[in-house]
């Protein structure tokens, strides 16, 4: 049995372009990257906001018995409340080309490449099945690595663009794992937003 790692830039020649490109789309759902779905501008802007404004939170969690600082910072709004801006703005430009009646969305914050977030798929029983997740990128480009939970194994290394979106269906999150890993070379801060639709009655997201 081989295992494949696709480096995204290789699989996909239009990766270099500004559209929408399909980087899976069969049994095991569908991963769509938008590198400009922003302009550079609004990313920017809203990245100097976000950073600034959001209350961004240390939490920690509970790992193998042991009690451990999850490696980034942390936030999660209701759409439905008060958020802070351009958040009203970006979840609306999210929703209107998802089609998606999003509810809910988390930022995370990268300080450095030190933070990461560890090869997971969203918690099931907080999304309502069928709906996409969709992560919107600011800041320094981190690479997401997408992998399939079984074989035939499929890897996908993908440097996540600021302005950029990354549209993972809700069949995604049963075949594949995906992660931000650690890097060591210098590298700025980066937000992500993950907008949910969130199941009725699922309590707090944690991923
Ligand atoms: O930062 C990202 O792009 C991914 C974040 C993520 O996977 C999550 O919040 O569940
Ligand atoms: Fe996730």
């Amino acid at each position: 049995m081989t295992s494949r790692t696709d480096s995204a830039s290789t699989a996909q020649p239009g990766l270099f372009g500004t559209g929408p490109q399909v980087l899976a789309d069969d049994e095991r759902g569908r991963i769509v990257y938008t590198p400009e779905f922003l302009s550079a501008a609004l990313a920017q802007q809203s990245f100097v906001r976000l950073l600034a404004d959001v209350p961004w939170q240390a939490e920690r969690r509970r790992m193998y018995e042991r009690d451990v600082a999850v490696p980034r910072l942390l936030a999660s709004y209701a759409l439905d409340g008060e958020l802070p801006a351009p958040l009203p703005q970006l979840a609306q430009q999210v929703r209107d080309h998802v089609g998606a009646p999003f509810t809910h969305v988390g930022l995370n914050l990268y300080r450095d490449g030190r933070d990461s977030v560890a090869p997971h798929n969203d918690h099931l029983y907080e999304l309502r099945p069928g709906q996409p997740v969709a992560l919107l990128s600011l800041g320094a480009t981190r690479d997401m690595v997408i992998s399939t939970k079984l074989q035939p194994r499929r890897s996908l290394r993908l440097p996540l663009q600021a302005g950029s979106l990354l549209l993972m269906s809700h069949a995604t999150q049963l075949h594949y794992d995906h992660g931000i890993p650690k890097v060591r070379d210098a590298v700025g801060p980066r937000i992500s937003l993950a907008f949910r639709v969130r199941a009725a009655g699922a309590r707090q997201a944690r991923y």
